[in-house]
């Protein structure tokens, strides 16, 4: 590669010969003398002067020896103050040696490829590429520079960037003040022009020494994004009025996201959908199991019904009558005429039950029995009843763990999981995240009568980056916030929540030894989970708050071989 310092065996010269040979090389420069890595050496001219002389007579100088393995930046620094460097081998054997006209004819040539590739680089590029040097001078300033800006080059070039832009506009400034970069930042130089700035000090030996910024014109991005923002809003409200004129619409069309994996898990849904089998939902919080639930009852176009229980909110004492019902004059308190339970209520239907890791044990037995039996009592009655419906159980705990620390019946949930579903997280389906966002919007710009034209691009990049641990509620709650904070259609950043600006907006820090840090942090983190949990990868994720997935994600990435 042209363009970078030469190596040493580029810049090598070969014309010498050792005193000890018995044949001089003829167009020798320099006489060599050896002793182990000693050198000392002579021109051929001075060699050749006195060569009537003893040897001890010459004027031999010591010469400054590297091998051939050092450092290109040493030799240069040596030959600073020495006209000779001479290069050894890993044998003590004399290779050649290297004169500063060489280095300098190489370096400059290098010089010429690098200056070339640069030039013609920045005035390839569309966007705008600025450098301002240690004075705060702009030292580069490119053809997109001047399109973007409107300033052209003979102007600004030598002059301080403070002199054509306000202060506060200027990341460069920032960036060699403090040393640190930006990424994807927005700004709107003027009314009818974004762009979006990357911004790095440049360093040498540690030292910062100017600092470049790129800029992107994102003009007609943001438009674009105007006009999907009024499209998608339209094609939803199409969408809604159709599925109301059809008399059997898809009850999976509700649930948006277009990913791959979403796709995945719809596909197989719909197909457990046409079976009468128990399912498991399982997957995060906030990932969607209720909405699934409700698509795989519907899907058969069912009018019957669907109860949903929410097995963490009822009370033991409650349980029986909750689930079976009960018969006039039951116990005290209850109401006359009696009541239906769930079972009876989700007869010929669907009964979901939600958060079914939290039903207490003396519970899931006699939730097991009626699974088993297919038969139950009301509470205070005589007449036997069947149970009718499909049984759809959702939870975000690790049944499996939790069966193995005996805290969830093995038979329950053998009964339960005939047929199972994994909802992803939504950080494994970012793709599906701009979909949600346009849900979301046109849903709220109704409810709220806030019409939304446009949404700051640097928001979207926002919601892109974030790793949504509540998942889609949590972005819904969020996108709810953006649409009652929006002024005048639009959706600014100064609206999002302070965790999303954190983990989106910092600058980014130019210390690869934070991220070292964090990375061991991390691993030791996941290396005692994984041996206290004695091996298990699932109890270990579930200790850690993670998938299983995500997990083994971790460990590939930070090479923990477990
Ligand atoms: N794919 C989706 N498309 C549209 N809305 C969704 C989607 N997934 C989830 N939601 C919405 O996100 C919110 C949370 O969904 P849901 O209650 O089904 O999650 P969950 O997994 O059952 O949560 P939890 O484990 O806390 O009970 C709801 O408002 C739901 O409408």
């Amino acid at each position: 590669m042209k363009h970078l310092l030469p190596r040493i065996e580029d810049l090598l010269q070969r014309n010498f010969s050792l005193y000890s040979d018995m044949e001089f090389n003829k167009e020798a420069a320099y006489i060599f003398k050896q002793h182990h890595n000693e050198v000392w050496m002579l021109t051929i001219n001075e060699y050749l002067h006195f060569k009537s002389r003893n040897i001890k007579e010459f004027d031999w100088k010591k010469a400054s020896v590297f091998n051939e393995k050092a450092v290109i930046q040493d030799v240069i620094q040596e030959l600073q103050t020495s006209d000779v460097v001479v290069i050894i081998d890993g044998e003590e054997k004399i290779k050649g040696y290297i004169n500063s006209a060489v280095l300098v004819s190489k370096v400059f040539e290098s010089y010429q490829y690098l200056e070339a590739y640069f030039r013609t680089m920045i005035d390839t590029m569309d966007g705008s590429v600025s450098i301002v040097d240690e004075a705060g001078k702009t030292v580069v300033w490119t053809h997109g520079a001047e399109r973007i800006f409107s300033i052209p080059k003979e102007e600004i070039i030598g002059n301080k960037m403070e002199e054509f832009f306000p202060k506060d506009m200027l990341l460069n400034k920032v960036t060699m003040d403090t040393g640190q970069s930006f990424r994807h930042k927005q700004h709107k130089p003027r009314e009818d022009l974004f762009v979006m700035i990357n911004s790095s000090p440049i360093f040498i030996n540690d030292r910062i020494v100017g600092a470049v910024a790129a800029e992107t014109d994102i003009t007609s991005q943001v438009i674009m994004n105007q006009e999907l923002m009024n499209a998608s809003s339209k094609i939803l409200q199409l969408q809604k009025e159709v599925s109301r004129l059809q008399l059997s619409h898809d009850s999976f069309q509700q649930i948006k996201g277009s990913s791959q994996l979403m796709k995945e898990t719809i596909s197989l849904s719909k197909k457990m959908s046409e079976t009468s089998a128990n399912i498991l939902l399982l997957g995060e919080t906030g990932v969607g199991k209720e909405v699934f639930a409700k698509a795989i009852h519907f899907y058969r176009g069912s009018s019957s019904p669907f109860i949903a229980v929410n097995c963490g909110a009822i009370t033991p004492s409650l349980f029986e009558s909750e689930f079976f019902g009960y018969e006039k004059g039951a116990f005290s308190g209850a109401d006359v005429k009696g009541k239906k339970g769930k079972l009876e209520l989700a007869n010929g239907g669907t009964l979901f039950l939600d958060e079914i890791g939290d039903l207490p044990l003396d519970m899931q037995v006699k939730l097991l029995r009626v699974l088993q039996d297919k038969t139950y009592y009301r509470v205070g009655g005589t007449k036997q009843l069947t149970a009718g419906c499909r049984i759809i159980a959702a939870t975000n705990k690790d049944l499996e763990a939790m069966v193995e620390a005996n805290t969830f019946r093995e038979d329950l949930y053998y009964r339960l999981n005939i047929l199972s579903i994994t909802i992803p997280p939504l950080r494994e389906r970012k793709e599906d995240v701009m979909e949600l966002l346009h849900q979301f919007i046109y849903e709220f710009s109704l409810l709220y009568h806030r019409t939304i034209k446009i949404v700051d691009p640097q928001v979207t990049s926002a919601l892109l980056q974030y790793d949504w641990p509540g998942n889609v509620r949590e972005m819904r709650n969020v996108i709810e916030r953006l649409v009652l904070l929006s002024v005048e259609g639009t959706i600014t950043i100064g609206a999002l929540p302070p965790k999303l600006l954190q983990s989106t907006l910092l600058p980014t820090v130019n210390d690869d030894s934070l991220q070292d840090d964090l990375n061991d942090f991390e691993k030791n983190k996941i290396i005692e989970a994984i041996q206290t949990e004695e091996g298990n990868k699932q109890a270990a994720a579930k200790k850690l708050g993670i998938s299983r997935a995500t997990l083994y994600n971790k460990m590939k990435k930070l090479k923990i071989e477990l």
